[in-house]
């Protein structure tokens, strides 16, 4: 079954096509990442499929349902591209707040249990709007995770990490069992977190594929970035 479906999908801003036919699925339980230039529409597909803003025309849907219902709403996380918890709120009690909107059965158990898992546990009685980019980002995550969502949209997740934490969160994110569209620029973080690509180009799939094939396609020992950047200039 398919998770994940968009089929010739518009959205436009004025006169920018920031989506301009877009058509893929997913099926339930893939790892894929949303790969694309600048400005190729990937947060505006993100967007989409996690009910913030609607589509001009063309079907999108999760697990055959409309994005954004109180339903989907229910497994399915998005992280945006710069996350700001609740600024005046402590880390802990943004964690335990989202726990309880989630209806987890024991909201302190859980703030503390990803306090603890994501190294928070020294800042959880500072305000959020306090934190380090960093430490918002690695809150941010924990605010996704919360719930164990089933589908994950993640764009960018690991803005502002350093390299440690980096590790820690591709850990984390490797062993949940959850759908993954993740949108990245960086190829490794892409071929670490997910085993297919959707690369998109002005708003259309240009190529879809398993990380295997991309590598394949590329000469003997070329690094896949560059594979990717051929493939991405061929169709600016
Ligand atoms: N709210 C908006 N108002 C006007 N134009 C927008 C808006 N959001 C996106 N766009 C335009 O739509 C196009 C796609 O933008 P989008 O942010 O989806 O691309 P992206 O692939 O995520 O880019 P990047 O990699 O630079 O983050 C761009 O031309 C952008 O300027």
């Amino acid at each position: 079954m398919d998770c994940i479906v968009l089929s010739n999908v518009v959205k436009r801003f004025g006169n920018v096509y920031a989506i301009n036919g877009l058509t893929f699925s997913i099926p339930c339980g893939g790892r894929y990442a949303l790969l694309g230039p600048n400005g190729a529409g990937k947060s505006t597909t993100m967007k989409i499929l996690a009910g913030l803003i609607k589509q001009d025309s063309g079907d999108v849907s999760i697990k055959g349902m409309k994005p954004g219902t109180k339903q989907v709403k229910k497994f399915l996380a998005y992280l945006p591209e710069d996350p700001v918890p609740y600024r005046i709120l402590t880390a802990r009690e943004n964690l335990e707040y989202f726990a309880s909107l989630r209806g987890i059965p024991d909201p302190k158990g859980r703030a503390e249990e990803l306090l603890e898992l994501l190294d928070l546990k020294q800042y959880e009685k500072v305000q959020a709007g306090k934190l380090s980019r960093g430490n918002q980002q690695k809150l941010s995550l924990a605010l996704v995770l919360i719930h164990n969502p089933e589908i994950v949209l993640l764009d960018e997740p690991l803005n502002y990490l350093d390299i440690p934490t980096q590790e820690k969160v591709i850990g984390l994110l490797r062993n949940l069992n959850s759908t993954f569209l993740i949108s990245t620029h960086i190829m490794s973080i892409a071929s670490r977190l997910t085993d297919h690509v959707v690369m998109i180009s002005k708003g259309r799939v240009v190529w879809t594929g398993s990380i295997s094939d991309l590598k394949a396609m590329g000469r003997e020992d070329e690094p896949i970035e560059s594979v990717v950047s051929r493939m991405m200039s061929n169709d600016l």
